[in-house]
């Protein structure tokens, strides 16, 4: 800030000072403004590099919050956000928030310090000139702060209209093989199309609002100036300034005019900044409605692992409207196989979300060892629970990765227990046939193997888990002969000494039972074995054994 002040004395002594001394002036004052340069230049290097470092810090750490705070969220939250806008947030919206604070703050300061100062150089070169000039500035406040705030509102309707096509592509590419099925490409690309092009009108206007803004703060700027040339070109005539001043105050003038486009560019950042930021707080502080990682944790010697619902009722948050469960009580002894039957949509399925605790009752309550769930902490709970889903989610890393993940702390997991979990869940021998063995990569959802392939992983996943209590939806499609006895041993073997409660599809599940229980409008209404059950003339049971094919193999 002080360049243009040498500048202007260096002018005077030129133009002014002929005299004796007059080369040691020069070079003296030369010698100071190069100084002041060379230290611009190293301030403003070290400016760019802290500000670059820092701003990619601030982004990482905020998209590393970001996706904690949004894997602890309820469940229920995830059946009301859609993923894209999550994705969105983790990373337009944090770039957007990073960069507005960072390198557009410090542009931002440099411009307000630039223009403070120089406000004040030209106050100390010319008090008179300086009043004059400065009457420009209140109109260009009041522009600043409208199109600030229709720039806040339009970043949001944006980074929203943003999600959604995010929303769209992620959910189409993720699920390729329905839409390539039923030939909706073209369908699916008009589509997404229709949405960029909306996020493109949005931009028009920000465009257009941002066109309009810049050009009447640099007609400001230049405004600026030329009552400078103007007025100083008065003072000088009546001698009331010299020619260095006048170029000292030209200078900051014109850097006073330059530095308030810069703020105006850097209000317009922050104010989307802030834009993309308000839903980025509103998901960083939500505290999630079931709690993450608090609550008892039972006694491991004398855990047993006896479950029990009592007279709960359910429905979902997303549709409280429609009850699942009415009354509904159902007892599953410590050790026991108890298998579900049931119509479709009955919310067996449900009844396994809420012994996962991923929902909570409505009222009623269900119970471990005689202790109710929701005292307990949900990690440990699920600590104690393994799962065997109808359709198992692999991710995408190699075979060994994905047993892995059952285990509490995977990277203690060693090759032979992966193998040794493998063997006993029939998935050795397959994996081996592979040439990356268990290094295979499953591709993701594991879309690399075949269904009887996926179930016997999750088996092994859960084998190495070892859970006192398990949790299995058999898959409702039937395997081929040599592929159904395979996961049908595997899972003979990993039911062994646990508490079982599975979603019966198979016949076989059925009539191996311990108890066989019967979901109908939102309870239980038959409990018994196969045969108990079976006998009953007018029984549900029967009525549902005629009625819904069960795989028989
Ligand atoms: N996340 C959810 N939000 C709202 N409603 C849901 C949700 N999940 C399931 N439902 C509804 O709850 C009911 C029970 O679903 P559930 O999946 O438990 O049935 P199910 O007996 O396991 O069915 P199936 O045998 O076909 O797998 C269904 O009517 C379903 O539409």
């Amino acid at each position: 800030m002080s360049a243009p002040f040498f500048l202007g004395k260096i002018i005077d002594v030129i133009y002014t000072n002929p005299s004796a001394d007059y080369s040691s002036s020069l070079t003296r004052l030369c010698l100071a403004l190069g100084g002041v340069f060379l230290c611009g230049a190293a301030a403003n290097a070290v400016r760019v590099y802290l500000m670059q470092t820092s701003g990619q810090r601030i982004v990482n750490r905020l998209r590393a919050s970001l996706f904690s705070s949004v894997l602890k969220q309820e469940v229920a939250f995830f059946d009301k956000t859609r993923t894209g806008e999550l994705i969105n947030r983790l990373s337009s919206d944090a770039a957007l928030l990073g960069r507005s604070v960072t390198e557009n703050l410090s542009d931002g300061l440099r411009a307000g310090a630039q223009a403070s100062i120089g406000v004040g150089m030209m106050f100390f070169v010319s008090p008179n000139l300086a009043t004059f000039v400065l009457s420009v500035v209140p109109p260009i406040s009041i522009l600043a702060v409208l199109y600030g705030r229709y720039l806040r509102k339009l970043t949001k309707v944006t980074q929203d209209s943003l999600a959604q096509a995010t929303q769209l592509a992620e959910e189409r590419i993720g699920n390729i093989r329905t839409v390539r099925a039923f030939g909706k490409e073209m369908t699916e690309i008009e589509k997404y199309t229709s949405k960029v092009d909306h996020v493109m009108q949005l931009a028009r206007k920000e465009a257009f609002a941002r066109a309009g803004f810049f050009g009447a703060t640099g007609l400001s700027g230049n405004l600026i100036v030329l009552s400078v040339l103007y007025k100083g070109g008065l003072l000088m005539g009546s001698a009331h300034m010299t020619v260095g001043e006048l170029s000292s105050f030209l200078m900051y003038a014109f850097w006073v005019g330059l530095s308030i486009g810069g703020l105006s560019s850097f209000y317009s950042e922050l104010m989307k900044g802030l834009g993309a930021g308000g839903r980025l707080w509103e998901l960083l502080e939500r505290e999630p409605e079931l709690p993450f990682n608090e609550g008892a944790i039972l006694n491991e010697k004398s855990f047993q692992g006896a479950l029990e619902f009592k007279n709960v009722h359910f429905a979902y948050p997303a549709r409280p409207e429609v009850p699942i469960f009415q009354d509904f009580s159902l007892s599953i002894p410590a050790g026991s196989i108890t298998a579900l039957v049931g119509p479709s949509g009955s919310g067996k399925s449900t009844v396994i979300s809420l012994l996962l605790r991923l929902y909570d009752a409505s009222s009623g309550t269900i119970s471990l060892d005689g202790r109710d769930i929701r005292q307990l902490n949900p990690v440990w709970l699920r600590s104690k629970i393994g799962t065997v889903s109808q359709e198992p989610i692999l991710f995408s890393c190699s075979i060994a990765e994905n047993i892995a993940y059952g285990a509490d702390d995977p990277s203690s997991v060693t090759a032979e227990q992966v193998e040794r979990v493998a063997g006993v869940a029939n998935a050795a021998a397959f994996i081996r046939h592979f040439p990356q063995g268990f290094n295979t990569v499953v591709g993701e959802k594991g879309v690399l193997l075949s269904g009887g392939q996926k179930q016997r992983i999750a088996i092994a996943r859960a084998l190495l888990k070892n859970p006192r209590i398990l949790l299995l939806d058999e898959a409702t499609s039937a395997l081929d002969a040599e592929n159904e006895y395979l996961v049908q041993q595997a899972l003979d073997r990993l039911m062994e000494g646990r508490t079982v409660f599975i979603i019966a599809h198979r016949l076989s599940t059925i009539k191996n039972a311990n108890m066989v229980a019967v979901l109908d409008r939102g309870k239980i209404t038959e409990c018994g074995k196969h045969e108990e059950l079976l006998s009953k003339p007018d029984g549900i049971y029967r009525k549902l054994m005629n009625k819904q094919s069960f795989i028989s193999a």
